[in-house]
């Protein structure tokens, strides 16, 4: 046993386990989730510390790592524990041995084994490296730290055989001391992780990126069980991923046979690995193996150029070698791998001197059969006090309020000392910890038909799987309030989820503490955001006997900042580098990891020149490209794209907080930010500088005013809604301009980021056809006065950089059925990409297609007008009708012409066909009208998937 080095201590004696991505919490006197680590008296001591269950020596090959010092040797050791629950392991009766509800004091955890003792064996035992194996070895980091820093003192080698689900801190203290790693990637569903192996898959996915760009050797692994994740689509997406960060990462497909929890899939047939080989080789891998079976064709090694056989394997022994310096003997290409300066002896069977098991505890000493325990033992938190603030966002604005929130807690008096308070992002929070919490709050939006945004989908579905008369007491030890953030346009489905949230809480027994509030963003008045929080804070702290007097507030060091920044102490200046880092092109592109795009084609579309009563608006096309083979988007969906701000602003702002922008920093707490940053990159790219500055950022400047009158001000602004709008929102004043009327402000850098809202990508209508070009997407962008990233977009020319991620939704056209489309002004965009894709669909499956658009006059902001006009020509297109509101003295908008048409609804009505709207919110209102009066009500249409609506 030694004392942990990942862990954080909590009130009332708790810790928090840094070590994986559980981050566990864990009560004075219990485990974490797997079992051997263990809060004493307020410190985490990981039990297993010096002690080895099971000590091997292996073939390099069988853990497998096939390009790590081929024919090499391994001194392999395990513990027992596992943070996964993997109903198929493979390894159970060590990885669960921990999981039979008896102390960890009482289990076999193996024979002494200290650090130095592994390093003096391993050299006894003439092996190239140790190996971290069998069980799950990240949580038993802290023993791995201390021996791989001694075996590298020895010129001894360290590799690991993971799951890959450590934390970021863990893969910091371990990876200068890691060599090679094999990470399981177990499948490429979330709901196989979730429901198979109790995790995520997206941390999975990220770490295997980290390890591999901090220059570890990283080998994947999957275990293929039959009718689990052996699909072609799945398998295709796996060898997709890997591709993605380096066609060169070997990839080993593993037969399955069944065992432990999972009984009835049988052993994985040869050819389903063989079709996995094919489909890897398909998807342009360079490394692919077969393991657990025969088939030396499929255990070999072949050069990636001239495809000759360079490692020679009979199962898993290497029998010829054909590489040398690293490079194929036959054509010279360098194949990847960490290779020996000597060449490797081959070995034919196994050296003499080689014992294969060094020793292997009696696994069965006292470990109960735990497959018929139809559940594992799951720690529970005992803390009272703890509040999670949980958050469901697709594009980041609900993340931001909870941070608000959690900033509004630090800022009461006695409640950092009194609660333990997390932000959590609902994707990595394990929702079956939720009948054991204490204080939830959920923030979250809604999305597509009422559905929850993407990192709520667990939550949801885990709450729908719970029927309120069988258990109407799951919750009820919760206490809870949600927040609703949505918007009205969306009618029916407005709030959808926040709604069901509420309803499915209560209905499961938690009690209320305030009542769903709900956020339109399409009405400012009705951000009630600042009162709800603090009645929600007031509600919460004095039920513990706590009074909060209202403005009382305490100066408060964060201890959870959005941005965790570090001054760079080199304090050597770093070039800013056109804002963009290239080398952060990572697998999954969202709002929290966007895909660095370049512009490839800009093309001015209004007609601009003619003298008008009225400005022409400028509307550019704007092309940009993908990489198609891991992003891919329907006629309909979302291109979201990251503006940056004015380097005028930046400028202005760092003087005003006599802050070099040249400075380094260095972020923690964000994976994407790998490398030091300059400041003044950070305020472009990262925070909102340029926006009018929301309510709730008044709070935390308040709090740097030095003079007292201004601190009443800025604290009257910040709860008084109606001033806020008059003296803030409408005269749109952003940070930089609030400073400026607050000059007695001082506030540290740290301070001032966690005041500001991160930069939230805009959205747009996709307006191109990835079945017609795959390689790009185009948008439409309109610029708009003073609009953030339209003017952004605007300055952008041909091959710059820009950050962009797509967005699933549920504007979705069948070219099969009969429809209309209306549309006006830029709301064009996405009909132009449906259209392209009906151009694809053969004449005879196509049915008919009516096209109303409206603008100003035809012939200056007639968007995409030659392309309509020969798509017509050409018969893609049965019916155009247009609505030019300039072109006379009657102002004709397309409601007009739609009722003049109305015929053309008829036969929607009749043929069951489809309409669709997109434009501004005052033309749905206008045209739905038209609709009403053919369909009556139209949310029957809406529910039945007939009637598509965009608004802005
Ligand atoms: C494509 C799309 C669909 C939406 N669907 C709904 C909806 O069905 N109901 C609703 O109340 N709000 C809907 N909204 C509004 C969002 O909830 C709102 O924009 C919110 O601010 C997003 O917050 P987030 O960035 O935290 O996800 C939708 C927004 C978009 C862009
Ligand atoms: S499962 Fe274990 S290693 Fe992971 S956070 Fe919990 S205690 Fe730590």
């Amino acid at each position: 046993m030694s004392k942990a080095i990942l862990f954080e201590k909590l009130d009332n004696k708790s810790v928090k386990c840094t070590c994986c991505y559980r981050r566990c919490v864990i009560a004075n006197g219990k485990t974490g989730e797997c079992g051997v680590r263990k809060n004493r008296n307020g410190e985490l001591f990981l039990e297993v510390y010096g002690y080895g269950k099971s000590v091997h020596v292996d073939p390099i090959e069988k853990k497998p790592l096939r390009h790590f010092y081929p024919s090499s040797f391994a001194y392999s050791i395990g513990s027992i524990g596992c943070n996964f629950t993997c109903s198929f392991c493979q390894n159970w009766k060590t990885s669960m041995a921990t999981r039979q509800g008896i102390d960890i004091e009482d289990l076999d955890i193996g024979k002494k084994l200290s650090p130095e003792q592994i390093v003096k064996n391993c050299i006894k035992e003439n092996c190239k490296s140790i190996a971290y194996t069998y069980n799950e070895p990240t949580i038993f980091a802290e023993y791995i730290y201390d021996t791989a820093k001694l075996a590298h003192k020895k010129g001894i080698k360290n590799v690991m055989v993971s799951n890959g689900y450590m934390s970021p801190e863990t893969i910091e203290l371990l990876s200068p001391y890691i060599d090679g790693i094999n990470i399981d990637l177990k499948a490429f569903t979330n709901e196989f992780y979730q429901n198979l192996s109790g995790v995520r898959l997206s941390p999975v996915l990220r770490n295997i990126e980290r390890w591999y760009r901090l220059g570890v050797w990283v080998e994947l692994t999957t275990l293929v069980i039959p009718d689990e994740n052996d699909s072609d689509e799945e398998l295709e997406n796996i060898a997709k991923f890997i591709y993605g960060i380096d066609k060169n990462i070997p990839w080993n497909v593993s037969a399955y046979h069944d065992d432990f929890k999972m009984q009835n899939h049988g052993r994985t047939p040869l050819e389903t690995l063989k079709r996995a080989y094919k489909i890897g080789k398909k998807q342009g891998l360079n490394h692919i193996y077969l393991g657990n079976v025969r088939s030396d064709k499929h255990t070999s090694t072949y050069c990636p150029n001239c495809n000759k056989m360079i490692m020679k394997r009979q199962r898993r022994v290497l029998i010829e070698m054909n590489i040398s310096k690293g490079c194929c003997k036959f054509c010279g290409t360098e194949v990847k791998g960490i290779w020996s300066d000597e060449f490797p002896k081959p070995y034919l069977e196994r050296p003499k001197d080689i014992k294969d098991i060094i020793y292997e505890t009696n696994s069965n000493s006292n470990i109960l059969d735990i497959r018929q325990n139809p559940t594992f033992s799951i720690t529970h938190f005992d803390k009272e006090h703890r509040i999670a603030i949980l958050f469901g966002t697709q594009t980041g604005t609900t993340e931001e309020l909870a941070h608000q929130l959690l900033l509004r807690f630090r800022l009461t008096p006695h409640v950092e000392s009194s609660f333990d308070i997390n932000v959590i992002d609902l994707e990595n929070y394990s929702v079956e910890n939720l009948p054991s919490e204490s204080i939830v709050i959920i923030l979250t939006s809604t999305y597509g038909n009422g559905e929850p945004p993407q990192n709520a989908h667990r939550l949801w579905k885990y709450l729908q799987s719970f029927n309120s008369n069988q258990t109407p007491h799951l919750l009820e030890s919760i206490k809870y309030s949600i927040l609703g953030i949505g918007s009205s346009i969306y009618s029916e489905n407005y709030q959808k989820f926040s709604r069901f949230l509420d309803h499915q809480f209560e209905k499961l027994g938690a009690e209320k503490i305030l009542p769903l509030n709900e956020i339109d963003i399409t009405n400012p008045s009705s951000n009630t955001f600042n009162s709800w929080s603090k009645n929600l804070i007031k509600e919460i702290v004095e039920s513990q006997g706590i009074v909060v007097k209202e403005n009382q507030l305490k100066n408060s060091n964060i201890s959870q900042n959005k941005f965790e920044i570090q001054m760079d102490e080199s304090n050597q200046n770093v070039p800013i580098q056109n804002f963009v880092n290239e080398n952060n092109q990572k697998m999954y592109y969202d709002h929290t990891n966007p895909y660095i795009s370049e512009i490839i084609q800009k093309k001015e579309l209004s007609q601009s020149g003619k003298k008008r009563s009225y400005e022409p608006r400028s509307v550019y096309f704007l092309e940009m490209r993908i990489n198609s083979r891991i992003m891919k988007y329907e006629a309909g969906d979302h291109l979201c794209v990251f503006p940056e701000n004015d380097p005028k602003l930046v400028t202005q702002l760092c003087e005003r907080i006599k802050i070099d922008p040249m400075k380094p920093i260095m972020i923690k707490n964000d994976l994407r930010f790998q490398n030091t940053i300059t400041i003044g990159e950070f305020l472009t790219k990262y925070v909102d500088i340029s926006s009018i500055l929301p309510q709730n950022s008044l709070l935390i400047l308040s709090q740097y005013c030095k003079n007292k009158k201004e601190k009443k001000k800025i604290l009257l602004y910040e709860s008084n809604q109606e001033i806020y709008q008059k003296e803030i929102m409408r005269e749109k004043l952003n940070i930089i301009d609030v400073l400026k009327k607050f000059p007695s402000i001082e506030i540290e850098f740290q301070e001032l980021v966690n005041s500001l809202p991160r930069m939230a990508p805009r959205l747009y209508s996709i307006a191109s056809s990835f079945n017609s070009n795959p390689e790009s997407v185009g948008i439409l962008v309109r610029v708009v006065q003073n609009g953030l990233c339209s003017g952004y977009l605007s300055h952008k020319e041909i091959g710059s950089k820009i950050s962009i991620f797509l967005q699933k939704s549920t504007f979705k056209y069948n070219p099969k059925i009969p429809s209309v489309f209306i549309a006006a002004g830029i709301g064009i965009a996405p009909f132009y990409g449906m259209l392209m894709e009906r151009t694809l669909v053969p004449d005879s499956q196509r049915k008919s297609l009516v096209f109303i658009y409206g603008c100003r006059n035809s012939n200056d902001d007639f968007l995409l007008k030659k392309e309509i006009f020969e798509l017509k020509e050409n018969h893609l297109i049965d019916k155009t009708l247009f609505a030019f509101s300039r072109e006379s003295n009657k102002k004709v908008y397309v409601q007009h012409v739609l009722k003049d048409n109305i015929d053309c609804l008829k036969d929607i009505s009749q043929n069951q066909g489809n309409i669709f709207l997109c434009g501004t919110i005052q033309m749905g209102k206008d045209v739905r009208k038209v609709l009403e009066s053919v369909f009556g009500d139209l949310s029957v249409l809406r529910q039945k998937q007939r009637l598509f609506e965009e608004y802005w």
